[in-house]
Formats: structure tokens, sequence, C-alpha cells
């Protein structure tokens, strides 16, 4: 059946209202749309966890910087909705910026340190743009699931630590990266890529795995597995942005991999102009 279409903050707020009457529970899945598997898995998922999936579709003006692709961002709307149709989603909140951000606006959310380094550092702002609509999403469906992927894992740390602080009481899954069949991970940013720039973007994933097996091969030296991911980037002619080892569940940088250790590499880097970024965990 097609969703719901959720307009204004007045709309969610009834249709939440009428939900809690039903006494069915609620797991959300906030998205910019453009929608491809990846997504697709944390709706069938919500599925799994609650009575009823919503969705929202939000490219949010405020985690973008002032040279970023706000104007540009891929969007597909009625492909969108048919896609949510067939993952189960019962609604679909795709407000207007005003609706999200009305004149007299000033409220603003930072998470201080899981926001600092990597993507914080890169894209100055762009937490607190996340962390501010997010925020806003779980006080408006307050819903006892929230899905979101590990391929924005900063992000994802981010938006556990402003649900853990803030009381917002949802429980925040993060589901695995889906991947195209060559390892590439699904972005919608990926249809910015031309042919060339496409196949160069396997070296994101090929370096993550370089330094796995670095890593398993005895090699517990952080710089050493930057390096090999690194050479991967390099001989692909991508641009680096960051390539990093960092503790997966504070996400404070690492010198070395110690034994038992929950690690993960983050690399950020662009194919052509487009930025890309994929992690992946590194076992100690
Ligand atoms: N390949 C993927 N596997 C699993 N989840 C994903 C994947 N790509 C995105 N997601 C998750 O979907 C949610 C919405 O992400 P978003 O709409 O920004 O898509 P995106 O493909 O990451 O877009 P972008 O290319 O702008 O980064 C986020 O929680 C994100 O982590
Ligand atoms: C979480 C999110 C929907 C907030 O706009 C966005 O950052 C995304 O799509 O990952
Ligand atoms: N997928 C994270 C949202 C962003 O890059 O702005």
């Amino acid at each position: 059946m097609a969703p719901h279409v959720l307009r204004t903050v007045a709309e969610v707020k009834a249709w939440v209202a009428s939900l809690q009457k039903e006494g069915k529970t609620l797991a959300l899945v906030p998205t910019m749309g453009f929608l491809h598997e990846g997504h697709v898995s944390l709706m069938r998922e919500g599925g799994r966890r609650a009575d009823v999936v919503a969705a929202s579709i939000f490219v949010n003006p405020t985690q973008f910087g002032p040279r970023e692709d706000l104007a540009r961002y891929p969007r597909d709307f009625e492909g969108d909705l048919a896609k949510c149709a067939s993952a189960g989603v019962t609604a679909v909140f795709a407000p207007e910026p005003a609706a999200m951000y009305p004149p007299g606006y000033q409220t603003y959310v930072d998470v201080t340190e899981v926001s600092q380094g990597l993507c914080g550092e890169r894209r100055p702002g762009h937490f607190r743009g996340v962390a501010t609509i997010v925020t806003q999403l779980l006080a408006l469906f307050r819903p006892a699931v929230a899905l979101f992927g590990e391929k924005d894992y900063q992000q994802l740390q981010v938006i556990k630590t402003l649900n853990r602080d803030l009381h917002l009481g949802a429980d925040i899954v993060g589901m695995p990266t889906i991947r195209e069949a060559d390892g590439l991970a699904m972005s919608s940013r990926n249809a910015y890529l031309s042919v060339d720039e496409r196949r160069r973007a396997l070296a994101l994933s090929k370096g993550i795995r370089a330094a796995q097996d670095l890593l398993a091969s005895g090699t517990r030296d952080t710089g050493a597995l930057v390096e090999a991911a690194r050479r991967e980037l390099q001989a692909a002619d991508l641009r680096e942005d960051y390539v990093e080892v960092r503790d997966a569940g504070t996400l404070s940088p690492l010198v070395t991999v110690a034994p038992g250790q929950t690690a993960r590499m983050l690399v950020a880097a662009f194919s052509g102009t487009t930025r890309l970024i994929d992690n992946m965990p590194l076992a100690g």
C-alpha cells in the first residue's frame, strides 16, 4: 500500500497520537531520500522490531557546508515512495525546510566529543546539523526504535550519544553497510560518479580490506595499517580526505590495535569531485 505522506509537524503529531491510541510501537528510519538497498534494509529491519515503520525524507540544509552539494543533492520522491511501500513503510514524513526551521528557530544540538575529528573536522558544522534534525525527529515521533546505517559510522555514534544524553528513549540500532557486488558501499552520492570515477571508487573498500589483511598477518601498528589503505587510494588516483583507525565505541584515535580491541578503520576520499566515505571493523 502507498505510504501516508505527512508534510507538517501537526500532521506528524496527529499521526503519532493515533498510533499511540492503538497501542502500536513505531520504528523510525530518517533519510535524505534517493533511496537504495541500504535504506531498504533499515526499513525492513524496522518492520521486524516494531509494529509500524515510518521514514523521513528530508535533505536537511543545516548539515551542509556552504560549498557542499545541498542544491544538487539527488531527489526522486515518487521512486522513493514506491521503495518505501515495498519495504513496508506506513508513513513518510517529507517536510519543507520551513517546517523544521520556521522563522524564530534557534535551537541547535552539539555532541561535543564523538563529533571531533574525521567528518566532524572535514565538514565543520555537519554533525551539529545532523544532531539537531535527528533530535527534532526523535522528539516528534518518539519511536521505540530508530535505525541508522554503519556506513555513516561517526554519525551513528553522534546519534547514540544524543539519544542517551537527552533521554530521548529510542533504541538506536546500527545496521551493517549494504554494498554493491564489487564491494562499493551503497550511497545516494554514488549517482554523481562517472563510469571511470565509479571504477576508481572501489579503492575505498579495497584499501580497508588491505588494512584488515595486514592486521590479520600480525601488524598492529595503526600507522602501517593506514599506509596500506592509503596505497590503494593513491593507486586509484583518489584524493584522500582522511584515513584513520579509531576505537569503535569512543572513536578515540589508536596507535596500535591491541588484542581483543574493537577498532574501526574510517576512510573519506574524493573520486573526481565526489566525496565518499567507508569504514569497516579491524579485529584486534
Ligand atoms: N550502504 C548503506 N548501507 C546501510 N545503510 C546505509 C547505507 N547508505 C546509507 N545508509 C543509511 O541510511 C540512512 C540515510 O542515509 P542517507 O539518506 O544520507 O543516504 P546515503 O546513501 O548515506 O547518502 P549520501 O550519499 O548522501 O551519504 C543513514 O542512517 C545512513 O547511514
Ligand atoms: C540522519 C540523517 C537523515 C539526518 O539528516 C542524514 O544525515 C542521513 O541521511 O544520514
Ligand atoms: N549520509 C550522511 C548525510 C550527509 O552526508 O550529509
